[in-house]
């Protein structure tokens, strides 16, 4: 027992599973664990630790297994009938002891400890082939799926993953991809075609092991025929089958599995006579739910079942399941063997485990469109925490909130100065609250009060701990910043008239308020000491209104709308249209013509590095914004998105998945206010995107086709694409030259109706034209090379090397005074 815990502990903090381990003969296990841990690691999937000792009880308790892993752990403990009783306990401790990892109840696992096991007897001929010592009876244990294959009823349809096999390591795993089928064709075969599967008990049964053997000529006559003889004898299935055999109708007759009688609180495995007559299929409604299954009852009405219930699996795997029940018990040599065809069931079950809690899901409107529906397409549906190895899940479990737990300890120590140290006066009593802001961002809202010796009652107590001024820039250049982006409020009203503080031409924060030398004292209603953004601890002063009324007026136009509508068009962008190049005002030009006769197009400006690209972009956004359009400013990298005024990454503003595949969508739902942005946006503006896979564009060319119920490129809004190829193509981990060039947009459809506007001026060295030939040479791939495409920097572009110091004369030539503008966020860029 003591191993056994020792083992449960020891695999914790690996890989956070449980294994119930064989007290009895540990040190084989061990083996058997560690190729156990590798596979698991591969697959993820689950832990079946098998018993040695004895194998019986396997199959009865698959259902309650399957109870088990279905709420808890997906995983399958083969458990040791000997041995029951501890091992009882043990699962309960193991559920304990999972319970702090995995913060599930004891009840979400075996129903609390109330799983009950049945013996099942089993004929000794077919003990002797699962455990004799005798080549045959190896050759079978080696070979069992193969076995089970030609005996079975129906035929497996699945996808395997050939690479986990392809590893060689570890024992056989069993990796399904996609659905699983069972596939029962008719009795009788087609014309030409050989029976096989269900066939073989009912079509020409006098050769029938002779049409078994020829499903695989590998396999031992003898024991097929030993085989095939135990079923014949015992099991039930067999039985109807060969009697289906004798009728003259039989094409005819169609097949019946009788469900288990409902409500019945104990599961019994279905028996012989529950078998009459099945039909396979069903009508286009039977399939809005996977492949349901139509079952003719014995009262003759049609009933439907799942393709997950338990009797299902006996037509598939037939060696687990001879007598229609359960196999027996078996000794310890059978157990390794068992393992490839354990693989099979415990992936089969894996898979209804899964495909229940999805059905279960898709019962709650919010999860309705787990399956594609048209209307839908684009929603990205999240699993919640409670549906087990959903990816909530799984952080729930395993991913430590490390802001959470870096914001309690800067919290702790904050109550520790405020409270207990009274760095701002004793404290009489205090209350807070801990926010997170769109699940994220935690912050406090806290209520100090002091004693009244303590209390702040004037402007100057005030300034002792409240600075309401703007720092001096030449004394704390950092805060001053910071202070001037995040805490100064507008512009608005004149400079802004558009600003969402505007309410019928006026702020409706009162802004702007006069600049005062000192801090000048307001009664108000209730003046509280509000201590919020932790983050950035800075206390002050928060008046506490009634702020309803203004957000009740805002909520009618999205505030994503609201807020691309306020941005202010700087004089400088409004002056750049008039100083646009050639170049830049051919692309203008073109650009604005299709904009204003309302067409659509999608463009692609191209042109080297400091041809005026984000120039153009700016003046477009100018004019564009100055007719009061909305124009979307994005960019591929976050670095040249603020560069454009509202500038975001693409994949930020337009949700696009991080990990895109050729048919992904953005997560946009139809009815988001990013949808409804989307259908006001006139212009979209995507900087540097040559450097993006071009499934993220053809999935934001889905998407907006989508969304604006428009089958036009991107869905009929103007495009403006830009970049320029020389610089960075998309990045393609680990991938070859070819795989680079095929994630590129030019590989796209899209680029087709693409039309290119060049920009060849390069602006940025209009002084040094010769310099800007030389990168357009290096960028266009002409310029010389040496060994391995160096090429060589001319003479007057670099510095000679003179030993380390070198380096630092390279940083003070290119960033002159460095150390003053660290700062200067203008300067940085
Ligand atoms: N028509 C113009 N008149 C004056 N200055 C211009 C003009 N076009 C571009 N510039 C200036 O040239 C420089 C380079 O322009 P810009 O950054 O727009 O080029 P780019 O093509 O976006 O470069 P990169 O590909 O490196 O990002 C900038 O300083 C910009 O202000």
């Amino acid at each position: 027992m003591t191993m056994r815990q020792d083992q449960v502990i020891g695999m914790h903090p690996t890989f956070h599973k449980v294994a119930i381990l064989n007290e009895q003969d540990f040190r084989p296990l061990m083996s058997i664990r560690q190729d156990r841990v590798m596979c698991m690691h591969q697959t993820f999937h689950k832990v079946a630790i098998l018993n040695e000792q004895d194998f019986r009880p396997l199959m009865s308790i698959r259902q309650d297994r399957v109870m088990c892993m279905h709420q808890t752990f997906h995983k399958v403990a083969i458990l040791n009938e000997q041995d029951f009783q501890p091992l009882m306990s043990m699962m309960q401790d193991r559920v304990m002891c999972m319970h702090p990892t995995f913060h599930k109840s004891r009840d979400t696992c075996c129903s609390g400890g109330k799983v009950s096991f049945s013996n099942v007897s089993v004929p000794i001929e077919l003990l002797e082939i699962f455990s004799v010592a005798s080549s045959e009876g190896k050759h079978f244990r080696q070979h069992i799926r193969s076995y089970n294959h030609v005996l079975s009823f129906t035929s497996l349809g699945v996808h395997i993953d050939e690479n986990m096999i392809a590893t060689g390591r570890g024992i056989y795993s069993f990796r399904a991809q996609g659905a699983i089928y069972h596939n029962i064709q008719g009795f009788y075969p087609n014309k030409g075609f050989r029976p096989r599967f269900l066939q073989l008990y009912i079509y020409d049964t006098e050769h029938e092991l002779q049409n078994r053997m020829l499903e695989n000529p590998q396999l031992h006559q003898t024991l097929v025929y030993k085989l095939q003889q135990i079923l014949h004898r015992y099991n039930p299935f067999v039985h109807v089958f060969r009697q289906l055999a004798l009728r003259e109708d039989v094409d005819q007759c169609s097949l019946l599995i009788k469900e288990c009688p409902a409500n019945q609180p104990q599961y019994n495995l279905p028996t012989g006579p529950q078998v009459a007559v099945i039909i396979v299929g069903g009508d286009v409604e039977s399939m809005t739910r996977g492949r349901d299954i139509n079952v003719v009852c014995h009262d003759e009405n049609l009933m439907r079942i799942q393709e997950t219930v338990g009797y299902y699996d006996f037509y598939n795997i037939l060696c687990c399941y001879l007598l229609g029940r359960t196999v027996g018990t078996l000794t310890q040599k059978t157990i390794m063997v068992k393992v490839s065809l354990a693989e099979n069931i415990t992936v089969t079950c894996f898979r209804y485990v899964l495909m229940i809690n999805l059905y279960y899901y898709k019962r709650d409107d919010s999860y309705n469109n787990i399956e594609t529906t048209t209307e839908n397409v684009g929603h990205r549906t999240i699993l919640p925490s409670s549906f087990i190895s959903s990816r909530r899940d799984l952080t729930q479990c395993y991913e430590d909130d490390l802001l959470a737990r870096i914001f309690k300890a800067k919290f702790e120590q904050l109550k520790e100065d405020v409270i207990n140290k009274g760095v701002l006066g004793k404290v009489k009593s205090y209350m807070y609250v801990t926010e997170f802001q769109k699940r994220g961002l935690p912050h406090v809202h806290m209520l100090l009060i002091l004693e009244s010796n303590e209390k702040l009652r004037d402007p100057e107590d005030y300034d002792s701990i409240v600075r309401a001024e703007i720092p001096k820039i030449e004394e704390e250049p950092q805060l001053y910043a910071i202070v001037l982006k995040h805490m100064i409020h507008g512009p608005c009203r004149t400079s802004n008239p558009r600003s969402l503080c505007m309410k019928n031409g006026k702020c409706n924060k009162r802004y702007p308020k006069e600049f005062l030398d000192d801090t000048r004292q307001e009664i108000h209603e209730l003046d509280v000491i509000c201590i919020e953004r932790f983050q950035s601890i800075i206390v002050g002063i928060k008046e506490i209104r009634n702020g309803t009324q203004e957000d009740a007026e805002n909520t009618a136009i999205p505030r994503v709308i609201q807020e691309e509508l306020a941005i202010q068009v700087p004089n400088e962008d409004v002056d750049s249209i008039q100083k646009l190049n050639h170049d830049q005002s051919i692309a203008f030009n073109a650009i604005m013509d299709v904009i204003n006769s309302k067409q659509s197009q999608v463009f692609f400006v191209d042109g080297p590095g400091g041809t005026g690209k984000t120039f153009l972009y700016c003046a477009l956004i100018a004019q564009l914004r100055g007719q009061h359009k909305i124009v979307l400013a994005t960019a591929s990298s976050g670095i040249v998105a603020i560069l454009l005024l509202g500038g975001r990454t693409a994949h930020s503003r337009f949700k696009i998945p991080i990990y895109v595949e050729p048919e992904s969508f953005c997560s946009i739902s139809r009815q988001s206010d990013l949808a409804k942005l989307i259908r006001q946006t006139t212009t979209i503006i995507w900087d540097e995107v040559p450097m993006i896979n071009r499934y993220a564009l053809e999935a934001l060319d889905r998407s907006l086709r989508d969304l604006l119920d428009l089958d036009s490129p991107f869905g009929g809004k103007v495009m403006i694409l830009g970049g320029d190829f020389r610089q960075v193509l998309p990045v393609f981990q680990k991938g070859t030259r070819a795989q680079m060039i095929l994630a590129c947009i030019v590989k796209s459809p899209l680029w087709a109706i693409t039309k290119v506007l060049h920009l060849r001026q390069n602006m940025r060295s209009l002084q040094d034209p010769t310099f800007a030939e030389y990168l357009m040479r290096i960028g266009d791939g002409t310029e010389p090379t040496k060994y391995d495409d160096m090429v060589k920097i001319p003479h007057q572009l670099a510095i000679t090397w003179e030993g380390e110091s070198s380096i630092q004369k390279l940083i003070q030539e290119t960033f002159p005074q460095l150390e003053s503008h660290t700062w200067d966020a203008t300067y940085m860029v």
